[in-house]
């Protein structure tokens, strides 16, 4: 074998939230989801190195973990990863163990497991700005000699000492090249109080307690973690975010849709009257335009919860939650990935790898699409806007985003109340206490903050142009053929394939107030639940190059009671709306049995909720 072209493999391992990830891009280039909280990892992920002397060397980024004996999916995944037992892979040729220096103990009893697994070795202290700022001091030299490992320092987030760590990770592969020895076995209960006995050694012998011990922190957690205090203030930031959804949002709508209009208008005057203009003036550009107007929403919304993820308050809200969360039968770790499930239901459900348990993981990703995820967000706003008045309540309060508040916390108390009905129905049983460590607190960082927005509006925008956009043109060949006959006096989609699936299903929709139309709205909205906004467009007519929020807002606050607009928004709170998210619970259960209890409760509660929103409704007078 030609030693000189093969490529080395790294992997990265430590504690959660010790910085890999952020390594990982520093090292790599990549752009992997980096927060301030354990847990966000949950996946492998490989990236190339090109080092500075020509050479490439690939590298592995691995959820944390405290040690070898993996008790979650996300743990073994690591474990596995390091004994090369993954299938199709080989052990890494070195293994960079990395640490949180601020946080050593820990880490040097995973350091001390990876060291008899038997690779090569070396050790990143990262976070070492932080360390330097609380004038920790750490003996380099000393560490370096009792673990048997070079040891690097580094600053992840600043790229520091990056260079140093490849080049020490490269000698290292170099000198213990053609090695394969790798092995492990569960320590026993007397081997684990040795390794324990043996990191505090280590501790002592190489790390002087800080001048400056982080008190900041301790403040600050007084008050955000107080039972009441702590507790108002997290309803305060939650609320402060929905206001600002409706008051910030409105000047960077309208940019959006008079850059629409202007396309449109353009393309009118190019095009000849016809088929064609029809097709990229209402479907292309209408159609794609009426959803991509929402973009501002739903990057105020992300613009706070990466912001709150940096600083580290998520995990302080996790920590407020968790009585709440215990006593609805849920585990503390499925705070996290219900968080994410406010973007997208998906990476969410992908997140519940790291609860152990196999009910409380299944739990958490039964309700996790009850979560108010992004693609809800133009659907939400369209209705508020056309059924709730643009008011100020006591003073200063946004109406409409007094009711977007309410929707989301329907979501989240829905998704509390089907959790303790699963611990009722399928399983008893208490949940395991859990204790999430609490990060320490960090100012975010503006030019992170400002590219994870960036990824987030790209991502939306992508969905535009892969999903939307065809389904677009879908929904315009069903609106718009057959031609209405010879003399026909209604709307030419009364006539057509459209107007014919939705009048043929109308009947099961009528009891809770929906008309034909929305329902024709609601069958694209299965593929992407922000569709129904762009076909809401389509089948009132809304005409394409003067489409904007506001005319179609104020044709369905014309066509519709405002009973069914309600109802509306409770199918959108409960409905399971989006075919990929049933086809992940699907590949995470394995298990055809519980996707189907999820589709059919939350079809069942959508009914139901629209139903009773619905005659409520009407009853006092909105009918
Ligand atoms: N100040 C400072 N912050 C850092 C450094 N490295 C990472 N961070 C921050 O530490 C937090 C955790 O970083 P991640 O890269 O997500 O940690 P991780 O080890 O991948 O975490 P998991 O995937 O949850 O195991 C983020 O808020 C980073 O911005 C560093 O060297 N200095
Ligand atoms: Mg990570």
């Amino acid at each position: 074998m030609d030693m000189a072209v093969r490529t080395a493999r790294i992997a990265l391992v430590g504690n959660p939230n010790s910085g890999k990830t952020a390594l990982f891009n520093a090292l790599t280039g990549a752009h992997q989801k980096v927060a301030n909280y354990a847990g966000v990892t949950v996946e492998r992920k490989e990236g190339r190195i090109h080092a500075a002397d020509g050479r490439t060397l690939s590298v592995l980024d691995l959820p944390g973990t405290y040690s070898l004996r993996a008790r979650s999916l996300d743990e073994e995944v690591t474990r596995d990863a390091v004994l090369g037992a993954l299938p199709g892979e080989t052990p890494p040729d070195v293994v960079v163990c990395v640490a949180d220096a601020t946080n050593l103990r820990l880490v040097l009893r995973l350091a001390l497991e990876l060291k008899q697994v038997g690779r090569p070795m070396v050790l990143a202290l990262n976070m070492y700005d932080i360390a330097q700022r609380q004038g920790l001091r750490i003996d380099l030299e000393r560490l370096s000699a009792e673990i048997g490992a070079p040891v690097v320092t580094t600053v992840a987030t600043r790229k520091r000492g990056i260079a140093e760590l490849v080049a020490a990770a490269q000698t290292q592969a170099d000198l213990a090249v053609g090695e394969t020895h790798s092995e492990w076995h569960a320590p026993s209960a007397t081997e684990i109080r040795a390794a324990h006995r043996e990191a505090e050694r280590i501790m002592k012998a190489c790390v002087r307690a800080p001048e400056r011990p982080d008190t900041l922190t301790g403040k600050i957690d007084s008050v955000l973690l107080h039972p009441l205090a702590g507790l108002a203030i997290l309803l305060g930031v939650l609320f402060v975010m929905f206001q600002a959804v409706f008051t910030w949002a409105t000047p960077a709508m309208d940019g959006i849709e008079a850059l629409f209009a202007l396309v449109g208008g353009w393309v009118a005057a190019v095009v000849p009257d016809g088929l064609l203009q029809s097709l990229i003036v209402d479907g292309l550009i209408g159609g794609v335009g009426s959803v991509l107007v929402f973009l501002p929403q739903i990057l105020i919304i992300f613009f706070f919860i990466i912001v709150l993820e940096d600083f580290g308050y998520m995990a302080r809200a996790a920590f407020l939650m968790d009585k709440i969360m215990g006593g609805a039968g849920l585990h503390g770790r499925a705070f996290i990935p219900l968080l994410s499930s406010f973007a997208c239901a998906i990476p969410g459900i992908m997140a519940t790898r790291v609860i152990e348990a196999k009910r409380d993981r299944l739990t958490t990703i039964l309700i996790a699409p009850l979560m108010t995820c992004s693609a809800r967000i133009p659907v939400y706003v369209l209705i508020i806007a056309a059924f709730i008045p643009n008011e100020t309540v006591w003073g200063f309060v946004s109406l409409q985003g007094l009711v977007m508040f309410g929707l989301y916390a329907a979501g989240i108390i829905s998704a509390l109340l089907v959790s303790v009905v699963i611990r009722k129905v399928f399983w008893r049983g208490a949940v395991e206490p859990f204790m999430m460590e609490l990060p320490a607190y960090k100012m975010p960082d503006i030019k992170s903050v400002l590219f994870n927005l960036w990824l987030r509006a790209k991502i939306f925008m992508r969905r535009a142009g892969k999903i939307i956009l065809p389904l677009m043109i879908i929904v315009w060949a069903l609106s718009t053929f057959p031609y209405p006959p010879e003399g026909a006096t209604g709307p030419a989609i009364d006539y057509s394939f459209a107007g014919m699936i939705g009048k043929t299903l109308e009947p099961i929709f009528a009891p809770i107030g929906f008309s034909w139309q929305m329902v024709v709205a609601l069958v694209p909205g299965m593929a992407a639940r922000e569709v129904a906004v762009a076909v809401l467009g389509t089948v009132y007519a809304v005409a394409g190059a003067e489409e904007n929020v506001g005319a179609l807002a104020s044709v369905l606050s014309a066509d519709w009671s405002l009973a069914t607009g309600l109802a509306f928004l409770a199918w959108y709170v409960f409905a399971p709306q989006c075919l990929p998210t049933i086809g992940v619970v699907r590949r995470e259960t394995g298990s055809m049995k519980w996707t189907l209890i999820m589709v059919g409760y939350m079809f069942g509660l959508a009914y139901l909720g629209a139903f009773i929103v619905y005659h409520t409704a009407v009853a006092l007078g909105g009918g």
